[in-house]
């Protein structure tokens, strides 16, 4: 099928190379013509583990373009899938869907009879709705088209495999017409991943859902260490005995810094925002406290880490051990270990900050950190070591050898994911959050 693909970020670009790789034909555009034209001779403007690949592979079979013009997107494709951001609006939680809207009013005189407009960039309920209303407003008279909504649930570090092996796909439409150009688009996947086909509004309420669902799992736990730190126990055994049950599970239960990143946390509060809105804020209201205990767990971080080096921060030598929101990306969008690094610097403390892919983005948003590309040089003369992402190669550091070049063998593990018997056995005090 010929498909485009607008909006060409961490969502868009998997997107439209996955679809390439379903053998479509695929036509993608952004406003950032720099992407374009990087994205055009096979260069991921980010990090994601087999997007290079795919890039090179639709690039040179032809199935994979890019263009700066809407008009040929327009008049190109009979499935549009829009990707651009719908970023926390500065003033308030809401969602900023102004992209959008951009998008749609730019798209629409160019639209093709009988095509579908598919969102997939997370939105506030009622958003499809909203954008059908202003294309058949604007749209020549005569030309057919059809709203849908294909809520995106692909993580970043995983986002190919999440594209072309999904948990399930998700449609939500308004005609059959629509329905089965969707269903046509995702057939190469069909045999493995179960359809969910539903009306706009579910479709798009069962994505922010899901994300206030795994932000939610991951405050439970953090809450429970807060418990865990007031009782003496250890939160990371406590996890271990909820994730035992299977109704519960263990995945998302790793208590910690919490969760960043460019999307759970504009996602809970853009939520519990239309709610508010739509008269039912008392029911997400619990969405507001999720957020904090959040937050809290950066505090609680430099808290620890301040009683670690005896009470103050000036003149102590810090190591960070990640920049990202999570390991497997260069995403440091909204990043807790960034924002602990930088409140630990702001202290007093002289900071060296490493991280295995996220140092040219972590430097645009913080330049005034210090970075280097060794953990050995990171934690010269450290007086304490904050391990704050869980990159697998932290995982493989020999604790010995690094104690040997700080001033004081140190470690915060807010990220509960070091071996800490061995860093232990090397002679390393091992402090976690939550025990
Ligand atoms: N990043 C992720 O892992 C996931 C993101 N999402 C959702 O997908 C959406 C996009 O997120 P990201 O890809 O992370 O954002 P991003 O910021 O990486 O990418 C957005 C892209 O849209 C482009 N853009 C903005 N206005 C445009 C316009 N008028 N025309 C064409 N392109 C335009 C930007 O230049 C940028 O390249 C958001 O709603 C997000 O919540 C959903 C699932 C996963
Ligand atoms: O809407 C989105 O953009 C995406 O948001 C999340 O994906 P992502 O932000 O890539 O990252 P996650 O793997 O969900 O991790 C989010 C954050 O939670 C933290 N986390 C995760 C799990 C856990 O147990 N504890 C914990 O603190 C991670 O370190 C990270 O900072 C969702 O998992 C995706 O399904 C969704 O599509």
């Amino acid at each position: 099928m010929r498909v485009s693909v607008i909006g060409t970020g961490y969502l868009g670009a998997v997107h439209a190379a996955c679809m390439a790789e379903l053998g479509h034909e695929v036509l993608a555009t952004d406003v950032d013509v720099a992407r374009l034209e990087s994205l055009s001779v096979g260069r991921a403007p980010f990090y994601e583990e087999g997007l290079p690949e795919l890039l090179d592979r639709g690039l040179t079979t032809g199935r994979l373009r890019f263009t700066p013009s809407i008009r040929e997107v327009g008049e190109f494709a009979e499935v549009h899938f829009i990707c651009v951001g719908t970023p926390q609006q500065p003033d308030s939680g809401a969602a900023d869907i102004r992209h959008i809207r951009s998008v749609v009013r730019e798209l629409t005189p160019h639209l093709r009879t009988g095509c579908v407009v598919a969102g997939k960039s997370t939105v506030p309920v009622g958003t499809a709705a909203r954008i059908k209303h202003e294309i058949a407003e604007n749209i020549d008279p005569g030309t057919e088209f059809a709203v849908a909504w294909n809520p995106e649930f692909l993580r970043e570090g995983f986002a190919v495999r999440d594209t072309l092996r999904p948990d399930r796909v998700v449609i939500g439409v308004e005609t059959l017409e629509a329905a089965d150009k969707l269903r046509a688009v995702y057939a190469p996947l069909l045999g493995e991943t179960d359809l969910i086909v539903t009306d706009l509004a579910t479709a798009e309420l069962a994505k922010v859902a899901a994300n206030s669902f795994l932000a939610t799992k991951i405050s439970f736990i953090n809450a429970m260490a807060e418990i865990c730190e007031v009782v003496g126990a250890d939160v990371h055994s406590v996890a271990d005995c909820l994730g035992r049950d299977s109704r519960i599970g263990r995945s998302f239960l790793s208590a910690g810094l919490g969760f960043g990143g460019g999307c759970l946390s504009k996602d809970i509060r853009a939520f519990a925002t239309a709610a508010e809105e739509l008269g039912a804020g008392r029911s997400l209201r619990f969405l507001r406290e999720v957020d904090a205990i959040n937050l809290r767990c950066r505090d609680r971080t430099v808290d620890l880490a301040r009683r670690l080096v005896g009470g103050s921060f000036t003149g102590r030598n810090i190591a960070v051990l990640g920049a990202t929101f999570k390991p497997n990306t260069d995403d440091v969008r909204d990043s807790p270990a960034l924002e602990v690094a930088a409140s630990v610097q702001s202290e007093g403390a002289s900071v060296r900050l490493h991280d295995p892919r996220g140092i040219d983005n972590a430097r645009e948003v913080y330049p005034a950190l210090n970075y280097v590309h060794e953990v050995g040089k990171a934690c010269e003369g450290a007086d304490l070591t904050l391990h704050l992402t869980d990159w697998d190669d932290y995982h493989d550091i020999d604790p010995a050898s690094l104690g040997s070049v700080t001033r004081c063998m140190s470690v915060l593990d807010a990220r509960n994911s070091l071996d800490a018997p061995r860093w232990r056995e090397a002679g390393w005090t091992v402090r976690v959050l939550g025990a």
